[in-house]
């Protein structure tokens, strides 16, 4: 296999992409906060599979947090399967699609138009389905990406969602949150993660555990373990994982624990710690452990890009493991660049 992988060039070109699309992209941006802030939606939807689904997960905790407006996935089968219009005449919806192409992410879209939403697509495929379906079609101006799993996308989801929103409730600290963070992502890509290499090369099983915008993050990092290193992982959040799945951490178990550097890290340290203590192998981004072992981490300055950056040296590391494991992280087992499901 060549020394550098397509999956590893598209990491290391997270910060340049972030820096494209909040310069090309701006005036999409503009226009789609501002078409919120008209609307003034009652609630959120989203619409989204995969990695997308995840970027969503963290628009929702963003939005939520930040607006203070409810956001619910929306399942696409709705439209696709079930066929039954839902009322969105109060709501605004993302839909959010790499390729802007999934059939039933498509025609999710297209309901929700015709129900009423005022309908936000982000997309790194100008003039794909999705983006002549949306209202306001936004391009991630991710560049080509070649590697099947996803990531620079998957970032500029993200940040291209907060910058909608930082138009939309014309919030200053987040707008200088985001202009400060592609060369806080360049910082990013020097932290190093390989300390977990070791536990994960030959493990079967591992959770990943966060809270709130993280949460979003632990979600990505699992479906990546799964579909790049052929490791089995769950994300749970750290308040789900006490409700049975506990069960599983014992003696060796690995876990990983994205504490957020918000409100909710003591608590998540606390949980490392607990895990640490009962044997598992725990490793945790925050300083403040006592028993398990502290992953560095780029403080950004705001709770959302700090957990956002965490991405980034998971990344790295990801595709590390997977060849660590007799993988080419460039040709997942089970995963095509654009997922025909309806
Ligand atoms: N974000 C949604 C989820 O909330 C939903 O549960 C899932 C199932 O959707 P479907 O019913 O189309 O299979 O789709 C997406 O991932």
């Amino acid at each position: 296999m060549a020394e550098t992988t397509k999956m590893r060039r598209e990491i290391e070109e997270i910060p340049d992409a972030v820096e494209r699309l909040l310069d090309t992209s701006a005036a999409q941006l503009t226009v789609a906060g501002r078409a919120l802030a008209r609307k003034n939606p009652a609630f959120i939807a989203t619409i989204a599979r995969g990695s997308s689904d995840h970027a969503s997960l963290f628009l929702k905790y963003a939005i939520e947090l930040a607006a203070g407006k409810a956001v619910a996935s929306l399942g696409p089968s709705l439209a696709s399967i079930y066929a039954r219009p839902i009322d969105l005449s109060q709501a605004a919806a993302f839909a959010i699609s790499q390729s802007g192409s999934s059939p039933d992410i498509v025609e999710m879209c297209a309901s929700a138009r015709r129900q009423g939403a005022l309908t936000l697509a982000l997309t790194n495929t100008r003039h794909s389905p999705i983006w002549s379906e949306a209202e306001v079609p936004i391009d991630l101006s991710a560049g080509p990406e070649l590697a099947v799993a996803a990531t620079k996308t998957f970032v500029n989801s993200v940040v291209a969602g907060l910058a909608v929103l930082a138009e939309w409730i014309d919030d200053g600290d987040l707008k200088s949150a985001l202009n400060m963070l592609p060369d806080q992502l360049r910082a990013a890509l020097a932290v190093d993660w390989s300390g977990m290499l070791p536990s994960l090369e030959n493990a079967t099983s591992l959770y990943v555990l966060g809270r709130g915008p993280s949460f979003a993050i632990a979600s990505e990092v699992a479906l990546k373990f799964k579909e790049t290193a052929n490791l089995h992982a769950e994300a749970y959040s750290t308040a789900e994982v006490m409700h049975g799945p506990l069960a599983l951490v014992s003696r060796g178990f690995p876990v990983l624990v994205l504490a957020g550097r918000d409100a909710s890290e003591s608590a998540a340290v606390l949980l490392a710690d607990d895990f640490a203590d009962r044997g598992a192998d725990v490793f945790v981004t925050s300083a403040k452990t006592i028993s398990a072992r502290s992953l560095p981490v780029v403080e950004t300055g705001h709770t959302l890009t700090d957990a956002l950056a965490l991405i980034v040296p998971f990344y790295l590391m990801g595709e590390h493991l997977s060849r660590r494991r007799g993988l080419n992280p460039d040709q997942p087992v089970a995963l095509k660049k654009v997922t025909q499901t309806r």
